[in-house]
């Protein structure tokens, strides 16, 4: 299920009185049906929701996740406009997870992804709880040349590498897209970056371990990107054709970040997290990004969806 998006979901502060310079987000956000085929966006970015519960649900957490991307782009709307004149947003609607059919609206999603990526537009996704990732992975595949690799960056207090063999969930896209890259023929090259040993089991070390899977643990990520963070980053990225960038916002510690599905006490500092952005966006290779697992349910006072909202901000700043 798709629902358009429509100016109603974006409103905010306005100062008519100040024209153009006054302008925000809401005010300059143009609409777009991904449910027929768009028109040219190059250089442009979309925004498109993935509302969906069933994945937290089916990974035992707390369920409220299908709220994020109205949450997200609420916090959006009042941005002040700085973009330069040639760059414009989309906003792009939301896929819906209906009656727990999580397959489909992972499908669905993957169907759109691909179309705004063929259409040259910078893809946004917001979720949903972390099955997102599976959705958007089944769209930017179909963007990789025969020949290109596929780097994946997670930011993320958990592998999310669960098994999948009794059902998938936000625990266990990245072991889905591991197997799918397997089955292609392609390397699966995953970095995460804000790793909670206490938030992993040993198995999980273990298939991150089996899967040739790189981490830096949250613990020697509080300093920054240090000479060795950056070292690994570099060669990270360097070894790949292009990045997808997955935020999982449960990689903050949960002072800035209550409003997730599975909080994290000892998460990463805003400053951190936005440092480590620029890093990989200026690798000039990042095709498509999402932003995952919030929860309006627990947030308070919209604190999460802000920050989620401003990592966007920041994303579009260094991006285009
Ligand atoms: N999206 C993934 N979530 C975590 C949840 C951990 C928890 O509930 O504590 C995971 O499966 O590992
Ligand atoms: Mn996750
Ligand atoms: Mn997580």
């Amino acid at each position: 299920m798709y629902k358009p998006s429509d100016k109603t979901t974006w409103q905010g502060r306005m100062d008519p009185q100040d024209g153009e310079l006054g302008l925000r987000w809401h005010q300059v956000v143009h609409m777009v049906d991904l449910s027929r085929e768009v028109t040219d966006g190059e250089g442009n970015f979309a925004f498109l929701g993935f509302s969906c519960d069933e994945g937290v649900r089916r990974n035992q957490g707390r369920v409220g996740a299908a709220g994020g991307p109205a949450a997200i782009r609420q916090a959006m709307s009042g941005f002040a406009d700085h973009l330069p004149e040639d760059v414009h947003l989309y906003g792009g609607g939301d896929v819906i997870c209906a009656n727990q059919r999580l397959e489909e609206a992972q499908e669905q999603l993957g169907r759109k992804v691909e179309m705004l990526l063929r259409k040259g537009y910078k893809t946004i996704v917001l979720g949903g709880g972390h099955e997102t990732a599976y959705g958007h992975f089944l769209g930017l595949r179909h963007r990789l040349g025969p020949e290109e690799t596929l780097g994946i960056i997670n930011l993320d207090a958990h592998f999310d590498l669960r098994s999948y063999a009794q059902h998938s969930s936000s625990g266990t896209p990245f072991l889905q897209i591991a197997d799918d890259l397997a089955a292609a023929g392609r390397d699966f090259h995953y970095l995460c970056l804000g790793i909670q040993e206490q938030g992993n089991t040993r198995k999980l070390f273990q298939t991150a371990q089996e899967r040739q899977v790189d981490y830096i643990l949250a613990d020697d990520l509080h300093g920054g990107i240090t000479p060795d963070v950056q070292q690994r980053l570099q060669a990270f990225m360097a070894k790949v054709d292009k990045l997808y960038l997955s935020i999982d916002l449960d990689v903050f510690a949960a002072a800035y970040a209550p409003g997730v599905s599975a909080p994290n006490a000892l998460g990463l500092t805003p400053p951190v997290v936005v440092q480590l952005l620029k890093e990989i966006i200026g690798s000039g290779k990042v095709m498509s990004v999402d932003v995952v697992e919030l929860n309006p349910k627990f947030d308070l006072d919209h604190q999460t969806a802000k920050l989620a909202a401003s990592l966007v901000y920041q994303m579009v700043k260094a991006w285009h």
